[in-house]
């Protein structure tokens, strides 16, 4: 499992492309045969990508987390970018349909992964066990937001919230853009009660995404690819333009659940 320090704006003001890249960019989370895990000591969630080919993978229990299961102090939220899939937890199978979402409550013991699936995996810890539950896309909290106008048009899915899957701390979803819709997230927010990942999906081979981060007054960009994830801060914005449109699976943990507690910024404040 790689491990990635929390960084104080400060440092992240006096960062080059590659630094930025290093600590806030996951290029290389979705390997074939492979689970992958990135530990990041913002909130000290996990994320991580499975992609089982010739058969099953199980999700390994890191030493770092000097557990016998990973769900032992942990919850974990999947989404299935993939095909149609099975995941395995405790003996009981559950198939996820592509854009779908698992939520494994603490104290789940083995999970295992099946072909042709593509799973994305977000975890904090958990201090307290809630149900395990499958919701399939389009049976979450769907919002409509955004305008042609603006070019964001877009469906929000919450999947794992306070009103739909529970959960100690996760607050998970996935937000589709429409054809011709780039921008998500614009105005800006942050919310320093939460940090916040983003897994890019559904980018075509020849597009990018330039995702914004930083403090709203001091901005800084990633040129993002297909199925790459950023770790946002909670002091940061987390915004982002396609080159076409695209999905992202949206991610929290932290002090609240609240999922419209946001510090708005303005388009105008932006530096
Ligand atoms: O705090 C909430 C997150 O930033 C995302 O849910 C935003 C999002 O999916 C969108 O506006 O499209
Ligand atoms: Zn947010």
């Amino acid at each position: 499992m790689q491990n990635r320090y929390a960084c104080a704006p400060e440092h992240v003001k006096t960062m080059d492309t590659t630094e930025l890249r290093e600590r806030f960019l996951i290029e290389d989370l979705f390997q074939p045969g492979e689970v992958s895990l990135v530990y990041s000591h913002q909130d000290r969630i996990i994320v991580g990508g499975a992609v089982p080919t010739d058969g099953p993978l199980t999700l390994p229990v890191p030493a770092e987390l000097r557990a016998t299961n990973f769900c032992d102090r942990r919850e974990l939220g999947i989404v299935n970018v993939g095909a149609d899939a099975d995941v395995t937890v405790d003996g009981t199978t559950y198939t996820i349909q592509n854009k779908g979402c698992l939520y494994v409550g603490r104290g789940a013991g083995a999970i295992t992964f099946a072909a042709p699936g593509r799973f994305y995996l977000f975890s904090a810890p958990a201090h307290t066990s809630y149900p395990t539950v499958l919701v399939q896309p389009g049976e979450g909290d769907q919002r409509h937001l955004g305008e042609a106008a603006t070019s964001n048009v877009r469906t929000l899915n919450r999947y794992i919230h306070p009103d739909g899957i529970r959960s100690a701390q996760i607050s998970m979803g996935v937000t589709q853009l429409a054809e011709g819709s780039m921008w998500n997230t614009m105005p800006a927010h942050t919310h320093d009660r939460r940090m916040e990942a983003y897994l890019y999906f559904d980018v075509a081979d020849d597009a990018r995404v330039v995702h914004l981060m930083g403090q709203p007054e001091e901005t800084r960009h990633l040129i993002v690819g297909n199925e790459q994830a950023v770790i946002s801060p909670s002091w940061s914005i987390h915004s982002g333009v396609g080159t076409r449109a695209y999905t992202f699976v949206w991610a929290m943990a932290g002090e609240n659940q609240d999922f419209d507690d946001m510090d708005h910024r303005t388009i105008t404040q932006l530096r």
